[in-house]
């Protein structure tokens, strides 16, 4: 599709123009304001299966452009929800190395250092992700906040692989680990609602999941992610940092947000 990018002329403001959706209703990434929210009791804590990867397992680490991403087995999937669906590939969203803000959804106006997603879609209707990501229940987005805080070893487990895609296009493999310690603490305290993918196409196509509790890396593990990887192909002589890859909020409308918590 044509190209795309998070400032200048191809920017979020201009995506619509080759991608109508982008212009439309459902849009995400939106604010968690607390008017908008309603505890609803019947909201179940997010239970995954076979997130817990052996690390006889090898997984695609990749720079596609605009994020980091790490294709993920479909054999992985979310259990609690009304489908089951299977786990296609987690990336990133994060600001730059003096802005440390650069999550896409937002508590009443704060944006924490990054967010990361795990995208998986309805295994029960749709035989892949491509077949699934533009239907109304095609996908289920896992959303988690990411503060600067304690070193996080599990995130150490493909950061410290970086530097082998520094440009657009570079792929490797990487040993298999346990996603599920890429996840909060308490997967029971959730914002939920129906929205869309955050990048062209904007598909509202996406029940989103966003944790309230925050994961945290340290300092040193969210430069290594803002600073380390570019937009451009290695082989082009101006170089393009690959930061700030993060939509801002979209107009709610009058969407009712569900929390699994009452506070
Ligand atoms: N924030 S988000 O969760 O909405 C979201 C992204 F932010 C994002 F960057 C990507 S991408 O594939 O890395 C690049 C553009 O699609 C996807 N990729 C998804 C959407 C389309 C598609 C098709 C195959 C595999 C993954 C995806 C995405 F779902
Ligand atoms: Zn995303």
């Amino acid at each position: 599709g044509a190209k795309w990018t998070y400032n200048g002329p191809d920017g979020e403001h201009n995506w619509s123009n080759n991608y109508p959706f982008c212009g439309g209703a459902f849009q995400s990434p939106i604010d968690f304001q607390t008017q908008l929210l309603r505890y609803d009791p019947n909201l179940p804590p997010i239970q995954v299966q076979n997130y817990n990867l052996s690390t006889k397992e090898q997984l695609t680490l990749s720079n596609n452009g605009h994020s980091v991403q790490l294709y993920l087995p479909s054999h992985m999937y979310i259990s609690s929800l009304p489908h089951r669906y299977s786990a296609a590939q987690l990336h990133f969203h994060w600001g730059s190395s003096n802005l440390l803000t650069g999550s896409e959804h937002t508590v009443n106006g704060k944006r924490f250092a990054g967010e990361m997603h795990v995208v998986h879609f309805n295994s029960d209707k749709y035989p892949n992700i491509s077949m699934a990501v533009d239907k109304h229940d095609g996908l289920a987005v896992l959303g988690v906040f990411i503060e600067i805080g304690e070193f996080n070893p599990a995130f150490d487990k493909f950061f410290k692989y970086m530097n082998g895609i520094k440009y657009r296009d570079q792929k490797i493999q990487v040993p298999a680990f346990n996603i599920h310690a890429l996840l909060p603490a308490r997967l029971d305290e959730y914002y939920r609602y129906d929205g869309s993918l955050t990048t062209p196409p904007c598909y509202p196509s996406v029940l989103w999941t966003v944790f309230r509790r925050p994961v945290t890396i340290s300092r040193k593990q969210f430069l290594a992610l803002a600073t380390a990887l570019y937009a451009s192909y290695a082989q082009e002589s101006t170089t393009v940092p690959l930061h700030g890859n993060y939509r801002k909020p979209q107009i709610a409308d009058n969407r009712v947000v569900l929390v699994s918590f009452k506070d």
